[in-house]
């Protein structure tokens, strides 16, 4: 495989929000991370010293490397791993990336309304089990971005979306009408790895932990 070395242990890392706040956390683990940060468009990266090789992917891909094979361990959100359905074995919550799903819509929706919703939202499948545990059947439209438009511009009743500091959804004047699943960001990895690299990847596991519980602890002060 072009660019990729065997002996490293491969780590999806989801780029965007994810890798801006992953890598100060694999920083405080003592990893290695000024090739990413200077990446310009390179996609993949080595950690000088360390055994680790970075590739950047965004997050339904991280699964699918993680499924095929191709990386070891994913950095990506539980929204991902949940939305896609993906079983990889989870070693690790990173705390990072914490945000919710959330029911919103404009003040007159009335979630009570018996009548079949149109629900706007980036993942039908989170929102089908939603309203199947509700006992609603809904149609639901699938939606790239700025999700919120939907209900402000009559595409849809209502939408299932992630929020983290509100400010999407006040500055829209939306409501909140139910709180889903929260999310953070996991590590997770393919079992054949962990079988075949456990040494290594439960040392990155417990130095992630160590830099974990340094940055609640830093929270709390
Ligand atoms: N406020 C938030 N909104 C959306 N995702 C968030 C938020 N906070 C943390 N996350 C995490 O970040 C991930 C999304 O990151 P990002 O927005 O960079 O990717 P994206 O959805 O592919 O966006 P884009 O298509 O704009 O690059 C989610 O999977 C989730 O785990
Ligand atoms: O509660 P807040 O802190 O305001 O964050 C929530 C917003 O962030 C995400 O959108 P994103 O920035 O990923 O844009 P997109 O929907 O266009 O992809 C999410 O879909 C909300 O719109």
């Amino acid at each position: 495989m072009t660019g990729v070395n065997k002996n490293r242990i491969k780590i999806a890392l989801t780029k965007g929000r994810v890798e801006k706040q992953v890598v100060p956390l694999l920083e405080k683990a003592g990893i290695n991370c000024d090739q990413i940060r200077q990446k310009k468009r390179r996609l993949i990266f080595d950690s000088p010293v360390q055994p680790y090789e970075f590739i950047l992917a965004k997050g339904p891909d991280v699964t699918t490397f993680l499924e095929r094979g191709a990386a070891d361990i994913g950095i990506v959100g539980s929204d991902i791993l949940v939305e896609h359905r993906s079983n990889q074995y989870e070693l690790l919550d990173l705390k990072t990336g914490e945000c919710q799903f959330v029911l919103a819509s404009t003040n007159d929706f009335d979630p009570n309304e018996p009548k079949r919703k149109i629900i706007g939202t980036k993942y039908p499948n989170i929102t089908k089990k939603y309203f199947d545990r509700l006992g609603q059947d809904v149609e639901i439209i699938k939606i790239e971005g700025s999700v919120e438009l939907a209900p402000l511009t009559g595409l849809a009743d209502a939408i299932v979306d992630i929020t983290e500091t509100g400010t999407t959804i006040k500055e829209n004047n939306l409501k909140i009408y139910d709180y889903l699943d929260k999310v953070s960001t996991r590590l997770v990895v393919n079992r054949m790895s962990l079988k075949q690299h456990s040494k290594e990847i439960y040392v990155l596991v417990d130095k992630l932990e160590g830099a974990i519980k340094d940055e609640n602890l830093s929270k709390e002060y």
